[in-house]
């Protein structure tokens, strides 16, 4: 990346207001894009016509087309891996399966999908029961990170769709705090797991899944003691999915009952494939197929448009201008909409993971920074808690709004108000209040002269916040598949822009072995490699937690 064409350009961009640039008639309609589910208002971004060329200029030097394509054909992108990079063939037809894959495995990726919509049909027709012959009233998903934040924001943001005879519930965290009160709501006897776990070797999600299976059984040999049949009760209640189907079928889960993943699809972008078997139930095959139809057709968007127009591209551009050229170091995520509330927890995992790097693919130190820090809440909550910091601090913190036009419930009132709070911050955090503005303002009160001097400086605004609008018409299947594929693209085009590997994540690995280190150091292995500090806790939790030594 040309990352000295970058500070050169931002030069001015610094020391200009963002509503200066409102000067130029056809701004919103020029810094806006439309796809068929999502309208983009870049207008309140810091950036004009010619930086924005720029910036394309730049994504052109790094032949990004080709970079695109060479993802959507299934180039082993995935360099540190081996591997290529294929959640998009996920939800696309079958032809272009078969183009891609090949037919055998675009045949195995079709029977996947089919088993998966059968075990959802015989689940919400009673077809499929636990074993007393009760329906399922309640799906526990047990899983972390991709296997886990993907459906968890999906089915929230699709609530209204959910089949009501049938509630989801998941277990990411190794806490058993979250285990014991997410058994306490359930009954065993109509409660269906999936274990969904691509390695099915992830530290937290083996144990949840044994402790769980524990749960079920003893709650079955006290209530009916004839039926304490532990493989029947497996293997009519449990379900996994996963690619490591050995270890699949050893926990004891019935071959029928597991569905394959693929290791050309990256966990966190595995929502399309029988990852999302949880939110299929909730929601039908109709509707989970209509989520793929939405991200499909961003898909098609992303790969035919040019760059000018393409909102994967210019949502990423802008993310890089913001980070690389204006040095601002966060990103904040604000849905108005309570449906969208796991958003920001999810997009922190897809983007910080995937371009949380410091090397190119190549292996070289980069010369430039990455993925910005991102974090976000719900509108209106965070205006009531950080947004303070937002307005008032030196940090300027680049921001997303998402809305949907069309509110689900019946408080109509409450959705005005909702939206005049989204539209209402990206105002305020652009424009912002000047010392004169305040004085002037602070002039028709009963204060005196002193007191305004006082009082004053405290309620500027620095505004001269960048922000993107992102607007829905309502909340349904093809919106969210839409709004998720965008974000999983940006991600994509930033990461080629970086130079990084946006496919794997060593830095996550490296916790996990230490996780196993420090695991064994409680059970009392000598470690003299940890730091003091590390050997201290240890000591600390040994004394106070009785542990007794197991090695
Ligand atoms: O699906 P699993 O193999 O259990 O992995 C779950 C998660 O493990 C790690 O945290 C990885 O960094 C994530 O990308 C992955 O989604």
């Amino acid at each position: 990346m040309n990352i000295q064409k970058l500070t050169s350009l931002a030069h001015s961009a610094k020391m200009r207001s963002i509503v200066s640039l409102f000067d130029q008639k056809e701004r919103v309609d020029d810094f806006s894009i439309s796809t068929p589910h999502l309208h983009l208002d870049y207008s309140k971004q810091n950036i004009t016509d010619v930086e924005l060329e720029q910036l394309i200029e730049i994504a052109q030097g790094v032949s990004l087309s080709e970079e695109i394509t060479k993802q959507f054909s299934g180039v082993k992108i995935n360099n540190t891996e081996e591997r290529s990079v294929l959640h998009t063939v996920l939800r696309a037809p079958q032809v272009v399966k078969q183009q891609i894959l090949g037919e055998t495995l675009a045949n195995e990726v079709e029977a996947a999908e089919q088993q998966m919509a059968n075990v959802v049909n015989n689940v919400q027709n009673g077809i499929l029961t636990g074993h007393t012959g009760k329906r399922f009233t309640d799906v526990l998903a047990i899983g972390i990170g991709g296997s886990y934040y993907g459906v968890k924001v999906s089915l929230s943001a699709l609530e209204h769709y959910r089949d009501l005879r049938l509630a989801v519930h998941f277990i990411a965290n190794v806490d058993g705090g979250a285990l014991e009160e997410k058994l306490k709501k359930l009954n065993s006897e109509t409660t269906l797991v999936v274990v969904i776990s691509k390695t099915f070797t992830t530290q937290e999600t083996m144990l949840n899944a044994k402790a769980v299976k524990q749960w079920m059984l003893s709650c079955a040999s006290v209530e009916e003691p004839k039926l304490n049949n532990v493989a029947a009760i497996i293997e009519k209640h449990w379900f996994a999915v996963s690619s490591n189907i050995e270890a699949a079928k050893e926990f004891g889960i019935n071959v029928k009952h597991i569905l394959p993943m693929w290791d050309w699809v990256g966990g966190r972008f595995s929502l399309w494939s029988t990852v999302g078997l949880p939110l299929a139930l909730a929601i039908g095959n109709d509707n989970f197929n209509k989520l793929k139809q939405g991200a499909y057709e961003m898909d098609m968007h992303f790969k035919s448009t040019d760059f000018k127009h393409n909102m994967p591209v210019i949502m990423a551009l802008l993310g890089i201008w913001n980070r690389n050229a204006l040095e601002y170091p966060t990103l904040a995520i604000l849905p108005y909409a309570h449906s969208l509330r796991a958003l920001p927890g999810y997009l922190q995992q897809t983007d910080m993971e995937s371009n949380g790097k410091s090397v190119s693919k190549s292996g070289d130190k980069l010369s430039w920074l990455t993925a910005p820090v991102v974090f976000g809440q719900e509108g209106t909550n965070g205006q009531h808690a950080f947004m303070q910091l937002m307005h008032q601090s030196d940090d300027i913190i680049p921001t997303d709004f998402i809305v949907a036009l069309k509110g689900r419930s019946q408080y109509t009132e409450n959705h005005k108000v909702l939206v005049a709070n989204c539209f209402a911050q990206s105002e305020a955090l652009m424009q912002g209040k000047t010392l004169q503005q305040v004085k002037i303002e602070l002039e028709m009160s009963d204060l005196s002269a002193d007191e305004i001097s006082l009082i004053a400086p405290h309620k500027t605004m620095k505004g001269n916040t960048p922000s993107n609008t992102l607007v829905m018409d309502s909340l349904t299947p093809e919106t969210i598949g839409s709004l998720l594929a965008l974000y999983e693209h940006k991600i994509f085009v930033q990461g080629v822009l970086w130079q990084v590997n946006s496919f794997d994540q060593w830095g996550v690995e490296l916790g996990k072995q230490l996780g196993a280190r420090i695991l064994s150091a409680i059970d009392g292995a000598e470690d003299d490699l940890l730091s003091a500090s590390s050997q201290s806790l240890i000591a600390r939790f040994r004394d106070r937690s009785k542990v007794t030594p197991s090695v």
